[in-house]
């Protein structure tokens, strides 16, 4: 039985996963975070803010890991929550694991803390932090990387690692699916952006639990992975657009065939959110899918190496990317397409 360890941000979708990752291999488990979204009799909730200090500290005694996976969603682009929750909070994770004398922390990062809308190929972890970052997310996660690494180093912090995971998906996501199935429900999954040959790195959820029980086991003083970032991926780079016409098409629904020149569409998103920002003092619009930061992300190669991780951590995907899709189309049965033929059903379902 190793120690009582903490997941703040245990409620979301990596989360969770972490919790039901961590439970496998015997570890004891409290979550920390806003909510409760799942029981379980062998895990203990703390229901709090990470930027109450007091929360944390009743939460933290007595544990001797700490896993930092809360975050806002990116697509609420709130530039005050993503400071206060990111930036500030996790300097409040940091002082609270000091005064409960954690000894280990492992922050969830994203390797789009080196990305700025322009392509990457294979980018090392040497690669440096994105000058303009494209939206507040990625702004706040650079400053909370920074910050948690630089921790690391203190004599009376916790020692510090952050994984970098890049398109998480998998069952219970609420993000990558359900925005694609609903913008194909409106219809607006008929086009590929630019000339569709873009490759990029998904991973699923249960890789990236790995990545952070790896991490976590391998931090200890002296460790060279003390204080440094890893990418975690599936390491299977895949086509933008095969990979989203493979979910569309196994969930029922067509794939986009015809293409739509990149600038027309970037800058039709960029028009959009300067107007949302604009009248944000007015009323509150939406950009809705189509962000400069979501459409640059259809368009624009991301993928990266991650073989500092199969290296220092020992790090290997145990599912596919072929096998990761299967699950999590099986996963989503209520945003199936009306009119789901037999015949996909029984191709998933083998
Ligand atoms: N989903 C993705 O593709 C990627 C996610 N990440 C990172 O992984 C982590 C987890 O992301 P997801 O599971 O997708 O998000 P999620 O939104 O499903 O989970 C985040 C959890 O954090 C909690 N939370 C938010 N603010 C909080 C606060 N102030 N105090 C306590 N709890 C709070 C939420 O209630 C939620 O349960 C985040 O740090 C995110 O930046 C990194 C790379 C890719
Ligand atoms: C409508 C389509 C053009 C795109 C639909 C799919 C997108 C919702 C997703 C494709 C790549 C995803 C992604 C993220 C969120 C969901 C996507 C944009 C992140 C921004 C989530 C947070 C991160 O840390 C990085 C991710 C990169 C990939």
């Amino acid at each position: 039985m190793k120690g009582p360890c903490v997941v703040i941000g245990g409620s979301g979708f990596l989360g969770h996963h972490l919790v039901e990752g961590l439970l496998l291999r015997d570890y004891v488990v409290r979550v920390f975070d806003l909510r409760q979204s799942f029981h379980d009799d062998r895990v203990t909730f703390f229901l709090g803010d990470l930027c109450e200090k007091q929360a944390l500290i009743a939460a933290l005694t007595g544990a001797t890991l700490v896993f930092h996976c809360a975050s806002p969603p990116p697509s609420s682009n709130d530039r005050n929550l993503f400071y206060r929750v990111n930036l500030l909070g996790t300097r409040t994770v940091l002082q609270a694991c000091r005064e409960c004398g954690v000894q280990n922390l492992v922050l969830t990062s994203s390797a789009s803390v080196i990305y700025e809308g322009k392509d990457i190929r294979n980018a090392s972890e040497d690669v440096p932090y994105a000058r303009t970052p494209m939206d507040y997310y990625t702004e706040t996660k650079i400053l909370q990387e920074k910050e948690v690494l630089h921790a690391g180093s203190s004599k009376d912090g916790p020692l510090t690692v952050a994984i970098r995971p890049h398109g998480i998906f998998g069952p219970r996501d609420p993000q990558l699916v359900p925005v694609l199935v609903r913008a194909a429900q409106k219809g607006q999954m008929k086009f590929i952006i630019g000339d569709g040959k873009n490759v990029v790195d998904f991973t699923y959820v249960d890789n990236v639990v790995l990545g952070h029980i790896l991490a976590a086991e391998t931090l200890e003083e002296g460790s060279p992975i003390c204080g440094k970032a890893y990418h975690v991926t599936n390491d299977e780079p895949i086509s933008f657009w095969n990979f989203m016409g493979q979910m569309l098409q196994g969930l029922g629904y067509e794939p986009p065939r015809r293409h739509i020149p990149y600038l027309l569409v970037y800058s039709f998103a960029l028009i959009l959110s300067w107007l949302c920002m604009l009248l944000r003092p007015l009323i509150h619009l939406s950009p809705g899918t189509f962000t400069p930061m979501r459409v640059a992300l259809a368009s624009t190669h991301h993928y990266y190496s991650c073989e500092n991780a199969k290296r220092d951590l020992g790090y290997k995907p145990i599912v596919s990317l072929e096998e990761a899709i299967a699950k999590t189309i099986r996963s989503y049965p209520k945003l199936r397409h009306r009119s789901y033929s037999s015949s996909n059903r029984e191709r998933i379902w083998k």
